[in-house]
């Protein structure tokens, strides 16, 4: 396989966060994806070099979605010795029977359900930290839907410490871009599987990647000063009243 442009970059991200340490086994939460497979198969790399000592594996949550087909992706793993866990799960049905006011699936109890199961599984198998697969483009839409939605600048980090579940997630691919993964996936004809999740296509996240994408046509620039904007806190100026200082 040939990952070249992800594997200087998880690195990059690893040096940055301190993502991996000696002793850990990851859990890499693959929802059967672009991203969460590039990923399992970029960290199961990383894993080979010989100044990091570190076990990978997959955990796939099964939703429940409809006509979800794995085997593509289960013989890739065996393959290439790339242990996947499969993980039944009820959460769609639970989703159908809660469903939204306007009769739809509700996204943010879909993440609760899957993040809580992924845990759970990931503490079974023994792993120390979870990784998901969410890129730099991703950081970026998120931080445009807690702007517009939340009124808040925010996105998720590159590592994080949950103490409620006493879990780590990291992000190894926050330097990837989406063509990078996309690059990586063609390159070494990686199998991915279609989501059949009925709100695919029509979410909020979904309006936000394609104005994002109009932007980057007229400013080009922006793509990659956004990602630099996230961390560069020197020149971080927000307001502050009075009152915040005694908050
Ligand atoms: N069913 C699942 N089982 C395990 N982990 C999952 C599952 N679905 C999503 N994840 C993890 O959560 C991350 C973000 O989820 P999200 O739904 O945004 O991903 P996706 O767009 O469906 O798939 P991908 O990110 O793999 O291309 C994924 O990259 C993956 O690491």
């Amino acid at each position: 396989m040939n990952l070249q442009t992800i594997l200087r970059k998880i690195r990059r991200a690893d040096q940055d966060y301190h993502l991996i340490e000696d002793g850990d086994v990851i859990g890499v939460g693959v929802s059967g994806g672009k991203d969460s497979m590039v990923l399992l198969c970029a960290l199961q790399m990383y894993s080979r070099f010989r100044d990091k000592n570190f076990r990978v594996m997959g955990i796939h949550i099964e939703m429940g979605f409809p006509d979800m087909d794995f085997s593509q992706a289960d013989a890739f793993c065996a393959r290439w010795g790339i242990a996947l866990h499969h993980y039944p799960s009820q959460i769609y049905e639970i989703l159908k029977r809660n469903l939204a006011k306007d009769g739809s699936l509700q996204c943010s109890l879909c993440s609760k359900f899957k993040k809580a199961t992924v845990i759970t599984a990931a503490k079974e198998l023994g792993c120390t930290k979870v990784a998901f697969g969410h890129h730099s483009d991703d950081a970026v839409e998120t931080l445009f839907l807690n702007m517009i939605h939340g009124g808040k600048i925010a996105t998720f980090l590159p590592k994080m410490y949950m103490s409620r579940t006493d879990t780590t997630f990291i992000r190894p691919l926050i330097y990837c871009h989406e063509s990078d993964i996309q690059q990586a996936l063609e390159h070494n004809a990686i199998p991915y599987v279609k989501s059949t999740c009925p709100n695919d296509g029509f979410t909020q996240r979904q309006d936000i990647k394609e104005l994002l994408q109009q932007l980057y046509v007229d400013y080009p620039m922006a793509k990659g000063n956004f990602i630099y904007m996230l961390h560069n806190q020197k020149q971080l100026a927000l307001w502050q009243t009075e009152n915040d200082d005694h908050e």
